[in-house]
């Protein structure tokens, strides 16, 4: 991938309805999990549907390093052998996390309880991205780290011999903290509290009593209290991944701003911590239909049919809605460019910590392609010109993040004219089929 090698130059050309079915591949968030449980249980835990984005096989890479035993059998089914709790041993070299924040977060947490010392890094994006947000809950433990100034990678961490349990309030809205500290948790003694003001998608949580463990969430005025209870023996699963939200978020907004488009997406997992985008779009006008509503692993599940909507309105994203849409903030904009007015997205700090600083890479590349923008420490707004109105004809840099990059080419098939990115390359951390599959819809996306 271009993370780690030459850029791979893209266009996106105005095309024709966007059509057909899209199946999108298995959700990234869920699929990291499923490696980290499956090398930390006892016996083999079966995955099908397993996302195979540079992210997770980065991840997969990591736990075989760890000691656990991992078998690709083909077609998106996998298998691992854990070590159980506590049982990961030293890695004989440094784990490479690629791109992905989520893979050495929650890896971090998982081996903090450990006592062996692992010296992580991962690519240019994920190097610069903050670290200290875990190694100060894990340093509670009794791990300790040293890494570069302010906290980044590449970053040596020399796990706890005698862990102890922690209670913690995660100080800012983000999953990936609250499972480092609940996959530390899981070797310590006694029971481990993490308290979330906010509500984050909740996967580890989820997971982590399919796997046996003995947790609870309650809900009070401090917010999401969740309570470990330390050492227990984690089973092995039988794990079939859901296909991705965030993945299913680019077909569907591309129906709704393609002129004529009739797309139908099947299978993705409406779990609210995770599918705040598709709410916010029916707010401003969009034709998104629910069908086939089902539950699926206790999951609610739909399939999703989008439609051209040519008379959608800017709107106010309620800040309260921002964790349950993080990663979907840079398409929503895409989509805030045909609709009429402003769209006003607030609350949402976290955007400049990702892979890239997703409001200055989308707000510098719209502004670009003709759309105005101002933005401001937490927030940003985009005025919207409604379609048919929206010029196009630019070459963004999508900074080694994947939803940038396929933000831009989304908005291609809709502008006026063609929108390049300077490297489609990170696109295969989350959605290596992206390419073809927005081609079989009648997309015109292509390399240079
Ligand atoms: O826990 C996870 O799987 C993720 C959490 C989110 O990050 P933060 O926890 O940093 O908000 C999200 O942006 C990321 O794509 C996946
Ligand atoms: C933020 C993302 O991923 P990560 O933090 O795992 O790199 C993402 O996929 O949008």
């Amino acid at each position: 991938m271009s993370s780690h090698g030459a850029p791979i130059p893209m266009i996106s050309k105005p095309c024709g309805p966007l059509t057909g079915t899209a199946e999108v591949p298995g959700d990234k968030s869920i699929s990291h999990r499923s490696l980290i449980l499956g090398a930390m249980s006892v016996g083999e835990t079966t995955i099908s549907g397993l996302l195979e984005g540079q992210d997770v096989l980065d991840t997969a890479k990591a736990m075989q390093a760890f000691g656990a035993d991992v078998t690709n059998h083909g077609g998106g089914n996998w298998s691992v052998h854990g070590v159980g709790v506590g049982g990961f041993a030293e890695p004989e070299n440094v784990i490479d996390c690629g791109n992905s924040g989520t893979g050495v977060r929650l890896i971090m947490g998982a081996m903090a309880t450990c006592p062996i010392t692992v010296t992580f890094t991962g690519d240019a994006s994920l190097n610069g991205r903050p670290m200290a947000r875990v190694t100060d809950p894990l340093a509670l433990f009794g791990c300790q780290s040293v890494g570069r100034e302010g906290g980044r990678l590449p970053m040596t961490l020399v796990g706890a011999a005698e862990p102890i349990p922690v209670r913690y309030t995660v100080p800012v809205p983000s999953a990936q903290v609250k499972s480092a500290v609940l996959l530390a948790g899981l070797n310590a003694p006694g029971e481990t509290v993490v308290i979330e003001q906010e509500a984050t998608r909740d996967h580890t949580e989820r997971m982590l009593a399919g796997f046996g463990a003995e947790i609870s969430t309650e809900v009070t005025d401090a917010g999401r209290v969740i309570t470990l209870k330390g050492q227990p023996e984690l089973q092995a699963q039988k794990i079939d991944v859901p296909r991705d939200p965030s993945s299913a978020a680019f077909p569907v907004c591309a129906a709704i701003i393609t002129p004529g488009s009739d797309v139908l997406v099947p299978g993705i997992g409406l779990n609210p911590t995770r599918a705040g985008l598709f709410t916010t779009l029916r707010d401003m006008g969009a034709d998104l239909t629910y069908e086939n509503e089902r539950l699926e692993g206790g999951e609610p599940v739909a399939d999703l049919r989008a439609r051209f909507s040519p008379d959608m309105k800017g709107i106010d994203v309620p800040p309260a809605r921002a964790a349950s849409m993080i990663d979907e903030y840079p398409i929503l904009s895409v989509v805030a460019s045909f609709a009429k007015g402003k769209t006003h997205m607030a609350g949402v700090k976290e955007l400049r910590v990702k892979e890239s600083d997703r409001i200055d890479a989308m707000a510098v590349g719209l502004r670009a392609n003709g759309i105005a923008v101002e933005d401001g420490p937490d927030w940003w707004t985009v005025t919207g010109l409604g379609h048919g109105n929206v010029p196009g004809g630019a070459t963004s840099a999508s900074h080694l993040d994947h939803r940038i990059a396929m933000s831009f080419l989304i908005l291609g098939m809709a502008a006026n004219a063609p929108v390049s990115v300077d490297d489609g390359g990170p696109i295969a951390t989350s959605f290596p089929i992206f390419e073809g599959l927005m081609g079989g819809l009648g997309a015109d996306v292509s390399r240079t």
